[in-house]
């Protein structure tokens, strides 16, 4: 499903307009009719509604609102808040047609008491003050009705987003609406997903108001909400034929002294997401403590004491044909010669790969690494949680997290990688400048070992030949979707709840 801006939104809702002829107000009488029937459907018997009315098209939703709940036998206290002279040509119209039922207050600072003693006795409140079109911190009188709303404690249905919030999801200085439901229109906006959005928006109902499904490729916005359906198909059923050598052979590559458990951990997931082989790559000084820890994974002790040493990859030369993804990073640590050492690794392996942790301080510290991940053939995926991706653009992690969406874009473009960028909706950037947002998770993640279950994840479907894009989707969906379903409480979640998550996560997605 898009996610979309402001911008890209005015954009379709015009084009159609033109090209086809459809007026405004058959799309605005839509959008209006579906959030009455969401309300109607959350209160079955008549209530008390205010509607409470900007001079824009989001407030002509809102009077649309307004006549379906009459006809519902509600009743219906309708304010605009704003010069009637300045309603926009759609918004007009629909404002003389609910005139004709029911009057309508125009609100100014002298009614502050009444619209208060209003809300006290309204059951739901309908903010339908702006939506797309908000500009800057709220001004008189939106600013102060939005004050009035959040103070009423009533139950309040947002139309499109939550009066205030930014389209785009940028920072606005001002009070916004607080509400327990919001019905936006066609896609989801980026906004409802930033940080404040999510909060805001309460429950996000999306609903069609006629614009078409598919879109003419100039339309196309840049954003998608990670959602199973495209991913779903490209991991076919296990063939009852199959054998382990038909689901791929992962490597994964790390485990120094100390950071054994990394790898392990990255080795047990990629086994719950289908992998046929899985070999844990360490160096020579870990392979004991290393096969006392683990049981599925095969082990191949690489020469060095403690860390690889830097003429170690030469090895992989010896297995290179047998595997055929390779995930580095888990554990890996810093070492003298790294540099050296994952140039050879790269170079001698030519299919998929993951980079995480370590692997990524490496590249951030040697940035002419990029270049040899440009020329691999194959693709490459980086999974780096905000101070990595702060690391490897030399930005800080503040910046990196208020322009999430534009920093991985950017890094995915300039480098070839497709980057999942680590958070709260962790984002997945592909080099042709989509991005999609996650939407599951939970805060049980934020805790070691998290990211080394999905970069095994993510390495686990490269294995399995899943295209990179759809593996690193599915893996980090399903990651996020794992959290959840573990069965524990988010402070007390460890790996092996999440491993548990992981084959829920999957039984529920992709029915046997
Ligand atoms: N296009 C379509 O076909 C369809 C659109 N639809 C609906 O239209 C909505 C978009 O409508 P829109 O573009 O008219 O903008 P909207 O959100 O009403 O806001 C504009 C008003 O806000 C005001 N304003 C701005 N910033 C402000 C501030 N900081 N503080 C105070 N005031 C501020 C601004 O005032 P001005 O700056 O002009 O004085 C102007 O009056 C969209 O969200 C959806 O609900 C649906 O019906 C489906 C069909
Ligand atoms: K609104």
């Amino acid at each position: 499903m898009y996610l979309v801006t402001a911008e890209e939104m005015r954009r379709i809702e015009e084009r159609l307009m033109d090209e086809t002829g459809l007026p405004g107000t058959v799309l605005m009488e839509n959008a209006g009719r579906s959030v009455a029937d969401e309300i109607t459907k959350r209160f079955p018997k008549p209530q008390k509604a205010v509607i409470l009315a900007g001079k824009g098209n989001n407030g002509g939703d809102g009077w649309v609102i307004a006549r379906y709940l009459l006809y519902r036998n509600w009743d219906v206290a309708c304010w605009l808040v704003g010069d009637p002279d300045q309603l926009t040509p759609d918004a007009k119209v629909f404002y003389h047609v609910l005139q004709s039922f029911n009057p309508i207050q125009t609100y100014h600072s002298g009614k502050r008491d009444a619209l208060k003693s209003e809300l006290s006795q309204a059951d739901v409140i309908v903010d339908a003050l702006l939506g797309t079109g908000v500009n800057g911190s709220l001004r008189p009188p939106v600013k102060e009705v939005v004050e009035q709303i959040n103070a009423s404690g009533k139950w309040v249905v947002s139309v499109d987003l939550p009066t205030g919030l930014h389209t785009d999801g940028a920072s606005i200085d001002s009070e916004k609406v607080k509400a327990d439901l919001t019905v936006t229109f066609q896609y989801p906006k980026w906004g409802h997903f930033s940080r404040q959005g999510k909060e805001l928006s309460g429950e996000l109902v999306i609903k069609e108001i006629g614009l078409p499904p598919v879109l003419k490729p100039e339309l196309k916005p840049k954003g998608r909400l990670n959602d199973p359906v495209w991913w779903k198909k490209s991991w076919s059923p296990r063939d009852p034929w199959s054998h382990k050598g038909s689901h791929g052979h992962l490597l994964l590559i790390g485990g120094s002294k100390g950071m054994l458990g990394a790898i392990c951990m990255a080795g047990e997931a990629a086994y719950r997401m289908g992998a046929g082989y899985v070999t844990l790559a360490v160096p020579e000084s870990e392979r004991h403590a290393l096969a006392a820890k683990v049981t599925q994974p095969l082990i191949w002790p690489w020469p060095g004491e403690g860390t690889f040493h830097p003429n170690s990859a030469d090895r992989f030369q010896e297995k290179a044909g047998q595997i055929s993804a390779m995930a580095i990073g888990p554990g890996l640590g810093r070492f003298e010669g790294e540099d050296k050492w994952l140039r050879d690794v790269l170079s001698s392996m030519q299919g998929p790969l993951v980079l995480d942790a370590d692997a990524l301080n490496i590249l951030a510290a040697y940035p002419d690494l990029l270049g040899d991940l440009r020329h691999r053939k194959a693709p490459a995926i980086i999974t780096p949680h905000p101070g990595e991706m702060a690391r490897l653009t030399s930005l800080s992690v503040k910046e990196v997290e208020a322009g999430r969406v534009d920093v991985a874009r950017s890094f995915a473009k300039h480098t070839g990688m497709i980057v999942v960028l680590k958070g709260r909706f962790t984002l997945i950037a592909h080099p042709d400048g989509t991005v999609f947002l996650n939407p599951t998770g939970s805060p049980a993640l934020a805790k070691a070992g998290s990211g080394d279950v999905l970069t095994g994840m993510i390495g686990s479907l490269l294995a399995q030949k899943v295209s990179p894009l759809e593996a690193a989707a599915m893996a980090v969906y399903l990651h996020g979707k794992a959290a959840g379903l573990s069965g524990t409480h988010p402070h007390s979640m460890v790996y092996t709840d999440l491993l548990d998550g992981i084959q829920r996560a999957v039984r529920q997605e992709f029915v046997e």
